[in-house]
């Protein structure tokens, strides 16, 4: 963990770099791949299975004697710690369901809106080199309430072409309509122009490494939504002296282990907390199967040394974390000063990992500086907001003599003309009456 002590503001922009390779390089690889999706189809979904994942697959779709299987093999511990985690999601995305009043904004205009499921989507699925199926709880549950038809999704095959048992039993639990045994930056081409296993989708959905985000962010530009770039997993703690040096240790290698091009961050103002914050990391460490990864991805960490909270919340809204912890006596003061994160975490018995798992929140979130500028998943991504408005008689005589004006300046006739061919017809009928 590199320690870097009271950097001065102009030095942040190149202190907070993120580890993920440029997206030119990673464009180079995957603009290949999409373009081969593109024209052969479910051949070339085939050949990257075996390719980039190793395995022969001779039948892309997972089957209903799959599932089934799948269903046998999650022990019944998991499948109740899946139930309640499932509960808590559905409870904290039901309630961000809306109700929209109708509007009067004049006499006689009323506008109102209406949440409107998008038909179909697409999953994206992590299981290169974990098998994330609490990422299928996090989309598969907010999909369900917002009322989606049809959910398409994608996974990768492990090298016996199979997929993990829990993320086709969580798949099933939240009605998963067809899964495709395909990963990477292929699976987001198979998304977007559809192949003959996979239907084209409106929206694609879902984290994953860096190949699947650069994909995502280039079929994006040829007309497919995509929810956000979700990449590699991020995690910055905001500690001071109340802090638990051995919960900062166990948070930043639970996001460590992600990947080697995940990134975390310290910023404390209490220097002796980095010390045993670096002692805790030693020990800890070891203990984890995912060691390696989780050293390599620890390189790419940062502890900074700051002079007060205000330069710390300064410095964390410049990188505009994935996750953030506000490990501090304060955190709840402290947190009204976010304006850039994907998730925040209160206090020091708040590990990110509850919100990863089981807590409510939803664990794909923007990644690399995203959170400037977009929201996590929600229930809003999985609908559209459809407007609707109806004005009487009587409000186009509210309202036509504005918009005849505004049309006429903006020297749209047609505009004005669609307004004023109304009101010498509600003119005319009314001396017609009279
Ligand atoms: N931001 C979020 O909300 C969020 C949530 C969960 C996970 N994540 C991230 O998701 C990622 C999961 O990564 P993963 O690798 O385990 O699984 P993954 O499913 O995202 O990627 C695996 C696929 O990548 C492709 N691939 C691997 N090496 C390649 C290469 N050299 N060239 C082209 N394609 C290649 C393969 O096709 C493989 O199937 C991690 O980075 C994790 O941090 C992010
Ligand atoms: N931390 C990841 C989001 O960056 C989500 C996740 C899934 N499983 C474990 N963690
Ligand atoms: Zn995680």
């Amino acid at each position: 963990m590199q320690i870097i002590k009271y950097p001065e503001k102009e030095t942040w922009a190149n202190l907070l770099t993120r580890p993920t390779a440029r997206l030119k390089e990673i464009e180079k690889k995957v603009k290949p791949i999409l373009k081969k999706v593109k024209k052969k189809g479910d051949k070339a979904l085939l050949y990257y299975a075996l390719e980039l994942d190793k395995a022969v697959l001779t039948d892309l779709l997972v089957s209903q004697e799959e599932i089934e299987e799948a269903k046998k093999q999650v022990s019944r511990p998991l499948k109740q710690a899946i139930a309640k985690a499932y509960k808590n999601i559905e409870k904290f995305h039901l309630a961000q369901q809306e109700k929209f009043k109708p509007v009067s904004t004049m006499t006689g205009v009323t506008c109102w809106r209406k949440s409107v499921p998008i038909q179909r989507v697409g999953f994206y699925i992590p299981g290169g080199t974990a098998p994330l199926f609490s990422t299928v709880l996090m989309l598969g549950i907010p999909a369900k309430i917002a009322g989606c038809e049809q959910v398409i999704m994608t996974t990768p095959p492990n090298r016996e072409g199979k997929v993990h048992p829990a993320i086709l039993y969580t798949a099933d639990l939240v009605g998963v309509s067809k899964i495709i045994k395909s990963g990477g930056a292929q699976a987001i081409g198979a998304l977007a122009y559809g192949t003959s296993q996979t239907p084209r989708v409106y929206k694609i959905f879902g984290p994953g490494n860096q190949f699947v985000t650069a994909a995502k962010q280039l079929v994006a530009k040829q007309g497919v939504a995509i929810d956000m770039p979700a990449g590699p997993s991020e995690v910055a703690i905001l500690a001071d002296d109340t802090a638990n040096p051995a919960f900062i240790a166990a948070d930043l290698l639970s996001q460590a282990e992600h990947g080697i091009d995940s990134q975390t961050l310290l910023v404390t103002t209490n220097e002796e907390i980095i010390q045993k914050v670096a002692i805790e990391l030693v020990a800890q460490i070891e203990k984890l199967p995912r060691k390696e990864m989780a050293r390599i991805s620890m390189t790419n960490s940062r502890c900074f040394l700051v002079r007060n909270h205000e330069e710390a919340l300064d410095l964390l809204n410049e990188y505009a974390p994935e996750h953030l912890i506000i490990a501090t006596q304060d955190a709840k003061v402290l947190a009204e000063r976010v304006i850039n994160a994907g998730s925040v975490f209160l206090g020091n018995y708040t590990p990110e990992a509850a919100g990863d798992y089981a807590s409510g929140t939803n664990h794909t979130l923007p990644t690399n500086g995203f959170a400037k500028a977009y929201s996590g998943v929600s229930l809003d991504s999985f609908m559209k907001k459809i407007t609707f408005q109806h004005i009487t008689e009587e409000g186009l005589q509210n309202i036509g003599g504005i918009v005849e004006k505004m049309a006429e300046a903006e020297m749209l006739i047609a505009h004005k003309e669609a307004i004023s061919i109304r009101l010498r017809h509600l003119q005319e009928s009314k001396a017609n009456n009279q």
